[in-house]
């Protein structure tokens, strides 16, 4: 059936203005004043903002890491990223080394199966270089429209790569038109400091900061910038949490080098002293690369707001405090890394964005969803509110004031890192293709409805033949 969205205020990356959509066959049909309503169904966006789905880039749902899993699954997770405004992920698939990649896809698309309630793509994780790898990237670029590759320089002995396979990654996908994201710590630094910590008697969780302090990340982003220049490639920085890594991203883009920055909504509103929480609960905070002194948030939205930083991420990847995090009592690097992040990640970056006057409301839609479909190959499917695109649409109520927690969110984790948080703004409806997937603020989706997303490549190969099928 025929839907018409009416009374909203639209607002895409670039405009803000009043109209009704009408949506047919999951897609946005026409755009105008006064659409007909005959024989469709009428959505009341009065009073609410109608933006696109918001695009999350960096998930890791059902994720083996640190000796157990993350908590929430493709279910679960894509349920609390449809409540919290997002309409599509893309997550890590991990790969082993000696194994084909295509394996290691087989297990991810395997996760999402039947799971996922929004639409999904998967970003390739490369831990070695060598003739096999190389024979099949191009394959699954074509096959799987898998167009972005992840390299590790963290992680010793768990994902690190080393520079010689982040740099033969950026010359491979330069050839093939993918782009190469970072995780940017110094990893062996990080190693020696670590193992120094713990010899000193030093376990608690604030010692996860202490031992990755904001210098190692501004090493490593710099040295993936200068890697990338020699390669002539294109990087994409995953999770900036610090001054140092943007004055490295800044420095290389005024250079005129592709490369992109994005941060997450941690890194904007928390700061390295919950680390130091009493009971061991500093270890609910424990992620990487770890929360920073509360200046470097100023640093960040500035970033977000001039253009040197250009995505928001949630970087997803949550385990239970009870039972998980606590595997790190006594060893703080036993905690296993990561948050729980993906429902809270457009609200957050509303209200102290928007809001604040920190970013503007088309700065927002652009950072939480179009740049990122842009980059990420899914544009102009996804990302915007324009005849034929996907209708992946946010009905968002921009004036109710809430208190983020765990009793009320919708992720299956047992602690919500924003807790006690007030926020101003909140998804009333959330359609994906078309179809509610949230109704009044009532989940209303399918397990399995969300469909597996062949990503066109970066850049100025979106002209290629395979990319012309893919745009509208
Ligand atoms: N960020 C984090 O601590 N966990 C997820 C894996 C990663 O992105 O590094
Ligand atoms: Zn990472
Ligand atoms: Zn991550």
């Amino acid at each position: 059936m025929k839907k018409i969205v009416k009374n909203g205020t639209i607002v895409t990356a670039t405009d803000t203005y009043k109209a009704d959509l009408l949506i047919e066959d999951g897609k946005i049909a026409m755009i105008g004043r006064n659409l007909d309503e005959k024989d469709a169904e009428v959505i009341d966006a009065k009073g609410c903002y109608v933006f696109p789905g918001g695009i999350d880039p960096h998930t890791h749902l059902d994720m083996p890491f640190g000796g157990t899993v993350t908590k929430d699954d493709f279910e679960s997770g894509t349920i609390a990223a449809a409540f919290g405004g997002t309409t599509t992920i893309i997550d890590f698939c991990l790969t082993n080394k000696g194994e084909p990649l295509k394996k290691a896809i087989e297990t991810w698309h395997n996760k999402a199966k039947g799971k996922a309630v929004i639409d999904y793509g998967f970003h390739l994780m490369i831990s070695e270089i060598n003739d096999d790898v190389l024979e099949e990237l191009p394959k699954i670029i074509e096959e799987e429209g898998i167009t972005s590759f992840k390299v590790f320089m963290a992680y010793k002995n768990v994902f690190q790569a080393d520079d010689g396979t982040l740099y033969r990654t950026l010359v491979a996908a330069k050839e093939l038109g993918a782009l190469v994201m970072v995780h940017a710590e110094n990893g062996d630094v990080i190693d020696y400091l670590t193992k120094k910590a713990l010899a000193d008697g030093n376990t608690d969780p604030i010692y996860h900061a202490l031992t990755r302090p904001p210098e190692v990340e501004g090493e490593a982003t710099g040295r993936a910038c200068q890697l990338t220049e020699l390669a002539g490639s294109q990087l994409y920085v995953v999770h900036v949490s610090c001054a140092q890594a943007v004055e490295k991203i800044a420095e290389a883009r005024n250079k005129g080098l592709d490369i992109w920055g994005e941060t997450c909504p941690q890194y904007l509103v928390l700061d390295q002293s919950y680390l130091e929480k009493p009971n061991f609960e500093g270890a609910k905070y424990v992620w990487s690369p770890p929360l920073r002194e509360k200046w470097h948030q100023d640093v960040l939205w500035n970033a977000l707001k001039n253009g040197q930083l250009q995505t928001l991420g949630s970087d997803q990847c949550s385990f239970d405090f009870k039972g998980q995090k606590e595997l790190g009592r006594g060893d703080f690097t036993k905690i296993p890394n990561g948050g729980p992040m993906i429902e809270d990640r457009v609200s957050i970056l509303f209200s102290e964005g928007v809001k604040k006057g920190r970013i503007t409301l088309n700065q927002f839609v652009d950072i939480m969803s179009t740049r990122i479909a842009k980059l990420f190959g899914l544009f102009p499917k996804k990302g915007t509110i324009a005849v034929g695109a996907d209708a992946d649409l946010v009905i968002f109520d921009p004036n109710v004031e809430r208190v983020i927690s765990a009793e009320t969110h919708h992720m299956s984790v047992d602690y919500n890192a924003f807790e006690g948080m007030k926020v101003t703004g909140e998804p009333v409806s959330v359609l994906s293709r078309g179809e509610f997937v949230i109704r009044d603020k009532t989940f209303v989706g399918k397990p399995g409805y969300g469909q597996y997303l062949n990503r066109a490549r970066y850049g100025n190969y979106a002209v290629s033949k395979r990319d012309e099928k893919l745009t509208i």
